[in-house]
């Protein structure tokens, strides 16, 4: 039964409201957004003719509570192609609905974007994978909306996207190629991987034996963010890359003495951004080689 505690707190006016709100703040129309994980916010260094906006004053937006999140929208061009980028994003562990968490993906789309790249910081499950490696995201587990903490959940919104989207192709793969052989012409596909990421809600590290049973279901890496944005993204009809950076191993046995904590995810991340930048500068450059499929469910994209 559709009640206030579990409807959207995020209705299609408010987003409209942002939207509108927004594109009188800039002159930039992005095509692509860009929202940078943990300790990454330094991918939007090489933006140029920048406008920052902070989310503090943008009507409706949450505010970042996490280091290595600054809390700023910053507009501009990379190689001549209109871009924003997200420097700092939400969890749901920080108190936000994952209505919240994902509003951005939404007033995205209403501006115009087409194409959204989810980057992350993550802890590696698969054996093979090595601190600093990148993993192109193929498929994720969306471990929290097993147990009905999802993004959609609630009443639909057909000016977003349909009732029962599609997640088997969350993941472009016509991106995902463009990306791994951006990598492989830059000299990097020795660190970059492809793999499944599983979402858990945080904030607390996983024990062993959780990292096992992410293990065993298929987990090639975990993190607490990224899928609730990737299910919006795909429900309102845009193409996704996702890209996560294995910032610590995760445990799998009892006998190691690594302990992981924050401020490592932060140190790797900022060590690995600039090799992660020079992946995305490319691969920006050259995402109109990838045709707009248009997928869109929504019908209200570029209207406002
Ligand atoms: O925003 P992301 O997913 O990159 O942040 C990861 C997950 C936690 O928020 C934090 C843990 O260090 O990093
Ligand atoms: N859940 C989780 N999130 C992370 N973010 C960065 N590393 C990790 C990790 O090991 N586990």
């Amino acid at each position: 039964m559709h009640t206030k505690e579990n409807s959207c707190c995020c209705s299609f006016e408010d987003c409209k409201l942002t939207t509108e709100w927004l594109l009188s703040r800039t002159r930039h129309r992005p095509k692509i957004a860009v929202v940078c994980g943990s300790g990454l916010g330094l991918l939007a260094d090489s933006v140029s003719n920048k406008q920052i906006i902070h989310y503090e004053d943008i009507p409706n937006f949450p505010v970042s509570t996490v280091p290595g999140h600054e809390g700023c929208l910053v507009f501009g061009q990379i190689k001549g192609e209109s871009c924003v980028f997200m420097q700092g994003r939400f969890h749901l562990y920080e108190g936000y609905s994952l209505c919240k968490v994902t509003f951005p993906v939404r007033i995205f789309k209403l501006m115009g974007v087409e194409t959204i790249i989810v980057t992350n910081a993550s802890g590696g499950l698969c054996q093979d994978f090595k601190v600093g490696d990148i993993m192109v995201i193929k498929d994720h587990i969306n471990l929290p909306g097993f147990a009905g903490q999802h993004p959609l959940c609630g009443p639909n919104d057909e000016r977003f996207g349909i009732r029962f989207p599609c997640m088997s192709d969350a993941y472009s793969k016509d991106l995902r190629k463009l990306v791994l052989d951006i990598t492989a012409e830059l000299g990097y596909s020795n660190f970059v991987r492809e793999g499944v990421y599983c979402m858990v809600s945080g904030p607390n590290f996983e024990t062993i034996a959780e990292a096992r049973m992410l293990h065993i279901l298929g987990s090639d890496s975990v993190g607490m963010s990224t899928v609730p944005e990737v299910t919006v993204a795909k429900h309102c009809g845009l193409r996704v890359l996702g890209l996560s950076l294995i910032t610590n191993k995760v445990s799998l046995d009892y006998s190691r003495e690594e302990k992981v904590n924050h401020e490592e995810v932060l140190h790797i991340s900022k060590m690995r951004a600039e090799m992660l930048q020079n992946m995305l500068m490319t691969f920006i450059a050259r995402s109109h080689q990838v045709e707009t499929i248009n997928n869109n469910n929504c019908i209200f994209s570029n209207t406002v």
